[in-house]
């Protein structure tokens, strides 16, 4: 479900309130889970500090207590302390899901720095980084994505060539792909009306239904939600334009679009096994075993080295998660979803551009959070952490879990340098793999994840990495 989080700091402390479009409100001090009286209370200490947050909050009608407003400072340190203190843990099991969202600048980086960077060096790891994450107080219970906005144009370029009007333009007709010409009435017909009983999902942006073409070809359709139109049309012209260009066996194919009336719809190849976080989960029946995780891992390698080396135009995905990675019979990994997807520098003195920061909570690289440059690493950073998903089986921020295991990438670095690899393997895997092959993968996801995008490794060498780990597991395998 889609969630929206508003962030805002004040002095070293921060606020955070998130709804999601079945309206449930959360309500953050300094990470913690708080009631809403309690996070009203903090807004007017706030106000108090003279840091602006009425405006931003006026969404959450805190009603403001004047005398509160004249607390001496002092003590309003003392009971914003109190109030983030007195959290009160979220009983559902929901996980850390969604999409996207709005943050103030503030927030994001707040966020980003109290939660998602933990002060790790990837390569080595050392006692001091170790300490600074054992030390480090916040937990992060948030659910949501968000977007952060700034200037979100890709810098002008005259290498840049326009794309092509007759195969991606955005005529209100049906727009052509190469692969398939299917009109309005012929989806409606295969879909059976959109049918319930052909629904196969429901993301933040739309529908997806499983519909039989009059040729016999079965193919996936996304269908938009009319409430999201407007900020669809550029989502979808995204993943358009993107996902025409692709042709690869690790990336979902496009096959055609629908802008037309009431209806923007994406019709792509139709992969029937399921999401990679469904079969983690035990959804889908066998629990995968390690050879298939790593297979699953050098799939999605190779997905994103192509479109960030071999692609027409570079891509960087932005919202590489298990959620959008989507299996065959046979096991093999696609990703999909490109509807945050955007094209890379153009010009090679250019290291980055600069844009909205979009993609999912705990997958979101540090470092474009911050700084709002995004390039290739940023998808090196969510692979780190679908990584350790793959390896650990659990998401990449467990509400359920203590304060300690929470955030799965600080969970398994400490248990990393401690020595305790064994204990990281998802325990629905019954299979003993062989320790030094652990260390490998846990090292390269680290290195991945590394809070500095220089220190990571580029897709097309993390792929090379993990076909040399995938040799070493079977020569152990076979020992054994
Ligand atoms: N091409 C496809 N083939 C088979 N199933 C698909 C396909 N595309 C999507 N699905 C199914 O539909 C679900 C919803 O997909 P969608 O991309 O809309 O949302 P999501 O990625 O789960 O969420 P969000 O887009 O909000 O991050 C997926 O989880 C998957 O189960």
């Amino acid at each position: 479900s889609e969630v929206v989080l508003q962030s805002r700091d004040c002095d070293s402390d921060w606020v955070a309130h998130s709804y999601s479009s079945h309206g449930q409100d959360l309500f953050y001090i300094n990470g913690n889970v708080v009631n809403k009286v309690a996070f009203c209370e903090a807004l007017q200490l706030y106000i108090a500090k003279g840091c602006d947050v009425k405006d931003y909050f006026g969404s959450v009608k805190c009603v403001v207590d004047d005398s509160f407003v004249n607390l001496p400072l002092k003590a309003g340190r003392k009971l914003l302390k109190d109030l983030s203190n007195e959290s009160t843990p979220r009983g559902d099991s929901n996980p850390v899901s969604s999409k996207v969202v709005v943050i103030g600048a503030g927030g994001a980086l707040l966020v980003c720095c109290a939660v998602l960077c933990p002060c790790f060096y990837a390569k080595r790891r050392k006692a001091t980084s170790h300490a600074v994450l054992a030390k480090d107080p916040n937990s992060m219970d948030s659910v949501s994505s968000f977007e952060a906005s700034t200037n979100d144009k890709i810098p002008a370029s005259p290498l840049r060539v326009p794309p092509s009007p007759s195969r991606f333009s955005m005529s209100p007709k049906l727009t052509r792909l190469k692969s398939l010409h299917l009109n309005l009435n012929q989806v409606t017909r295969a879909t059976q009306n959109f049918s319930e009983t052909l629904q196969i999902g429901e993301g933040g942006f739309g529908t997806v239904y499983k519909a039989k073409l009059e040729d016999g070809r079965v193919v996936a359709v996304k269908r938009a939600k009319k409430e999201h139109f407007d900020s669809l049309r550029t989502e979808f012209s995204s993943e358009i334009e993107l996902l025409a260009k692709i042709d690869h066996r690790n990336l979902v194919k496009l096959l055609g679009y629908i802008d037309k009336g009431n209806e923007r719809l994406l019709i792509t190849e139709f992969v029937p096994n399921g999401t990679l976080r469904e079969h983690l989960d035990g959804m889908r029946g066998k629990i995968l075993d390690f050879n298939q995780r790593l297979e699953i891992a050098i799939d999605v390698a190779h997905g994103l080295t192509y479109l960030h080396l071999y692609a027409e135009k570079q891509i960087i995905h932005r919202d590489v998660k298990s959620s959008n990675i989507l299996l065959t019979e046979s096991m093999r990994a696609k990703v999909a979803d490109f509807g945050f997807a955007r094209l890379g520098p153009v010009n090679t003195d250019q290291t980055h551009i600069s844009t909205k920061v979009k993609g999912t909570v705990g997958y979101l690289d540090p470092e474009y959070m911050k700084t709002y440059q995004l390039t290739p690493k940023s998808d090196v950073y969510s692979f780190g952490i679908l990584l350790l998903e793959i390896v650990t089986g659990r998401r990449p921020v467990e509400l359920k879990k203590t304060v300690e295991e929470r955030v799965t990438l600080r969970w398994a670095f400490r248990k990393y340098n401690e020595g305790s690899v064994v204990e990281l393997v998802d325990p629905l895997m019954e299979e003993a793999v062989n320790g030094d092959v652990l260390m490998k993968m846990f090292d390269l996801a680290f290195q991945c994840a590394a809070p500095i995008r220089t220190d990571r490794p580029d897709m097309k060498s993390v792929g090379e990495q993990l076909w040399a780990i995938r040799a070493d597991y079977l020569k152990s395998a076979r020992r054994e």
